[in-house]
């Protein structure tokens, strides 16, 4: 029996992961934190991670930024395992991640699917091979997400850049009055209705096109890959651990 905290158990992607959770035999939910306390859910629930009682083998965060402190420092006294799905984060925060993750083991991904996964190993292949094209991603998503661009956006540029070391990020290109450089990857997001997160990657050259896409069709593909994430790092040293650490 894996026994489950989750951080965040109040939002859209809480709401999805506490239902796998309890539809599961092998899995525990122990409690969840939100900061709303009329929430209305048949597990225990608490404002802050730090006023749990309970322990766990794991804790899940689909949470915000904002709670990193909080988590981190519970996740720390407890030795507890972390999976870490939120986005969103600054330099700072992330230092905070990976500083945490040299004393208890931190699986740290922007996006849960198997899919952006693979995506983001073919993005580096053309990369690689596409000498001279231009790169752009568009990552689309609901109207509800209070972040930009996304964490799986920021990924793929992070991937492009080991591959090509030069190119900067350009966020939008609003007001700028000169041509694109060849030395940047435009990253740019679009907000509206129900969409659940879509990365396209368009590598232009001349005369041709090429485009890498994933779409995601349900929140359960993230909440089903954070729980898998869950059981791969219960069985981890202390580290920092992401999709390419599991899948490989
Ligand atoms: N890695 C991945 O595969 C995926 C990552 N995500 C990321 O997970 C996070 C949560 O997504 P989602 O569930 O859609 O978001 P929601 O806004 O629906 O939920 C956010 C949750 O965090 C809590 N929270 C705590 N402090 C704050 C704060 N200061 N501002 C806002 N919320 C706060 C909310 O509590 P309350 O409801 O009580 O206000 C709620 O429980 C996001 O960062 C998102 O990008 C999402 C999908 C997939
Ligand atoms: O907020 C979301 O919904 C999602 N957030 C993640 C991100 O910022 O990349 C992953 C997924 O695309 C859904």
């Amino acid at each position: 029996m894996l026994k489950i905290i989750v951080n965040g158990c109040n939002g859209k992607m809480g709401s999805v992961l506490t239902k796998c959770i309890l539809s599961e035999d092998d899995l525990e939910l122990v409690c969840g934190v939100s900061p709303d306390d009329k929430i209305n859910v048949k597990y225990k629930t608490y404002q802050k991670m730090n006023y749990i009682n309970e322990n766990a083998d794991v804790i899940i965060d689909f949470s915000h930024h904002s709670t990193l402190d909080d988590v981190l420092s519970f996740a720390l006294k407890t030795k507890t395992p972390l999976v870490i799905a939120t986005t969103g984060y600054n330099q700072d925060e992330l230092n905070k991640i990976y500083d945490a993750s040299k004393k208890i083991p931190i699986f740290h991904s922007s996006n849960m699917s198997l899919g952006v996964n693979v995506l983001v190993k073919l993005v580096k292949e053309a990369a690689n091979m596409l000498d001279g094209f231009d790169i752009e991603i568009i990552e689309k998503h609901h109207n509800k997400k209070v972040d930009a661009p996304s964490g799986t956006a920021v990924m793929i540029a992070n991937s492009i850049k080991e591959i090509l070391p030069k190119i900067e990020n350009n966020y939008g290109r609003y007001g700028r009055e000169a041509k694109r450089t060849e030395n940047e990857v435009g990253i740019h997001a679009i907000r509206g209705g129900t969409i659940v997160g879509e990365h396209n990657v368009i590598f232009a050259g001349h005369d041709e096109v090429i485009e890498i896409k994933h779409s995601a069709q349900s929140k359960d593909i993230f909440a089903k890959g954070s729980i898998a994430a869950a059981k791969y790092l219960v069985n981890q040293i202390e580290g920092y651990y992401n999709m390419n650490n599991m899948l490989s």
